[in-house]
């Protein structure tokens, strides 16, 4: 499996990937790093989710991975098949089987061996400047790929069934002939053309023989056939090296170039050479290749166009449904109840005051649930006394989307305060108050003036703006492009001490807005207590945990499980014997 310059040849690298992609799919999670020094590998693997990952340790007998710490078997299954590359340098490190690797440096790391690697160089030193490519099909995609090639120094020559008619669509630099003429002309080919037409082009089998097919093909749904488009066209010509690439971009982004659009082109094939070629091709172009493994990601890489803000679709489901139980409770408080009870008509408050009742509830039980998942995440690491334990998958998820639930709760507190700032502006709202002087006139009341009320008012703007103020801060420092200019302890300031800080401060906001409703009976229409008290239960829970992890005695124990230590617990491990056998044995390893 060894090559002579490095652990690995290309193609075992390229089957291993797949291997352990295949392997880690079911569990969700994304292969980061892989490390082995024979025998002992050690996996470092992270959820989607990101973080800092976590870490098995195991021995590799060249066809399994035995891991050895018990703890991991809901991971891992005990004997998965799988080869790994190598880190020489850990391998003095890991020469005892029990050395965790909270002990490396980061001098220790190596390059990833797997993961999303970027295959960025010199553009203009790559062989690839000046080449011939061919372009199959003369659509939209065609004609944009090939005005981009030759903008970029290609030579580009057109394969099109009937090249006479074409030939106007596209730059007098490109030829535009016959697609077998086009064919013998480079080794390299964009096949612009549908799926369900790879067939038409069979009777090319014989000059596309040994050359590079890109395959640059979209489907029209999520996992729409059995196998991908790339790996479809290499089945319809096995003589040749398929690529998949480019499909990310749209035909609109290459005309206009990558700097007005997505400037990453996602490329895998079996084959490391021709992959190259390719992302040399897509670097001159002026994009970004990003190398995603073998062709079995073909079919993640098609679907990416395809998805629509997947991200997001549990966060806005969340909120929606928060915004119909709070809107729903409220009309049944600010409508109903006056109009059976009383018989008034209050349905001139739904559009903006029932709303604005709504908003604000639904930002500040959201912004409780980015934190919540983190609490039960520590309580579950407080009860296991393990870091090692996988969440379950509700938690995972969960976690996952803690950036979207608390954009939207910027999003919902940003429209509360909008509207806030409109409740003047109503005619209902001039007529009220005209209504309150002709009143006072009439009682003769001189001071309206009630002291409470203004310094609560006072308050609860105030700190309404705070609130507001952080949210807005959090939103912005989740933008990747912020993000990524801050460290580690900033972000996490930022997201976790100043998050909380908000959440602190959005729940005096609230106490200031309900003062003292909760105590008054009048508020309880049809036994319904004030909106407020309802939206204090899961933040003011959240706060109260925080404050407890804070106490020493569980902060310190905290500490220690997330830096490795886990509660007395027997590990299994294997041991490889001189005779190749293995030997098993158990130690404690309350470390
Ligand atoms: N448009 C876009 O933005 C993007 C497109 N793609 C992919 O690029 C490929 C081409 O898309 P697009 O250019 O938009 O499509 P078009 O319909 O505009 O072009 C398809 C081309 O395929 C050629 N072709 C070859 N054989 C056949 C056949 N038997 N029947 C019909 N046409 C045939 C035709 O060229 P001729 O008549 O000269 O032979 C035709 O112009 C697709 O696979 C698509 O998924 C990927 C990303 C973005
Ligand atoms: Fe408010």
């Amino acid at each position: 499996m060894k090559d002579s310059e490095g652990w690995m040849s290309a193609s075992s690298r390229c089957q291993i990937t797949q291997t352990w992609e295949t392997f880690l799919k079911p569990f969700a999670f994304q292969p980061c790093m892989v490390f082995c020094p024979p025998p002992m590998v050690l996996v470092h693997y992270c959820t989607l989710a990101g973080g800092f990952g976590r870490w098995a340790l195991g021995y590799w007998d060249q066809n399994h991975v035995h891991f050895c710490s018990s703890g991991l078997s809901g991971i891992f299954p005990r004997d998965c098949r799988c080869g790994l590359g190598s880190l020489q340098e850990l391998h003095s490190e890991l020469a005892f089987p029990l050395v965790f690797p909270a002990r490396m440096s980061r001098g220790d790391m190596a390059k990833p061996l797997l993961g999303h690697r970027s295959m960025e160089g010199d553009p203009s030193t790559t062989p690839a400047a000046g080449r011939t490519i061919g372009v199959l099909g003369s659509g939209d995609f065609a004609r944009s790929l090939a005005i981009r090639l030759v903008c970029s120094g290609f030579k580009v020559v057109v394969g099109s069934r009937n090249p006479k008619r074409k030939a106007g669509l596209f730059p007098s630099a490109a030829e535009v002939t016959f697609q077998a003429e086009a064919v013998k002309k480079t080794d390299v080919i964009f096949v612009a053309v549908f799926r369900e037409h790879y067939s038409t082009l069979c009777d090319l089998a014989d000059v596309l023989a040994g050359k590079i097919l890109v395959d640059v093909s979209n489907n029209t749904e999520v996992n729409h056939h059995k196998e991908s488009n790339a790996e479809y066209l290499a089945s319809l010509f096995p003589a040749c090296t398929v690529v998949k690439g480019f499909n990310v971009v749209s035909a609109w982004t290459l005309q206009s170039g990558a700097r007005d659009g997505n400037k990453q082109v996602l490329i895998c094939s079996n084959n490391q050479e021709a992959k190259r070629t390719v992302a040399e091709i897509a670097q001159v172009m002026g994009f970004t290749p990003v190398d995603m493994g073998c062709m079995s990601s073909a079919c993640e890489i098609e679907n990416i166009p395809l998805r629509l803000l997947p991200a997001w679709k549990i966060p806005v489901l969340l909120a929606l449904g928060l915004f119909l139980c709070f809107f729903t409770y409220n009309l049944i408080r600010q409508v109903i109840h006056p109009y059976i009870r009383e018989q008034k008509n209050k349905l001139y408050k739904i559009p903006i005051e029932v709303v604005n009742t709504t908003l604000p509830c639904v930002a500040y039980v959201m912004l409780s649930l980015v934190y919540l998942p983190g609490v039960l995440a520590a309580c579950s690491q407080l009860y296991y006394g393990t870091k090692y334990r996988r969440f379950p998958d509700w938690l995972d998820q969960w976690l996952q989307h803690r950036k979207q639930i608390g954009l939207l709760s910027f999003f919902c507190a940003a429209l509360h305060a909008v509207y806030s700032l409109c409740l003047p502006m109503r005619r209902s709202h001039r007529y009220q108050l005209i209504e309150t002087a002709v009143k006072q006139a009439m009682e003769k009341k001189m001071n309206i003036w009630v002291e409470e009320e203004v310094w609560r008012m006072e308050i609860y703007i105030s700190v309404g703006i705070i609130a507001l103020g952080l949210l807005s801060l959090l939103a912005i420092t989740s933008l990747p492009s912020i993000a990524n200019s801050l460290n580690w302890r900033e972000f996490s300031f930022i997201q976790s001490t100043l998050g909380y800080i908000a959440l602190v401060i959005s729940t005096l906001h609230t106490l200031t807005y309900g003062w003292s409703r909760a105590f008054d009976e009048n508020q309880y229409k049809f036994y319904l207590p004030p909106t407020y008290t309802l939206t204090l239960l899961v933040p003011c829970t959240v706060i109260l945990a925080k404050i407890i992890f804070i106490l020493p005695c569980i902060r310190q124990r905290l500490l220690r499980i997330r830096r490795g230590w886990e509660k007395g617990r027997y590990v299994k491990f294997v041991l490889p014997s001189a005779t190749g056998e293995y030997s098993s044995g158990e130690t404690s390893s309350n470390v």
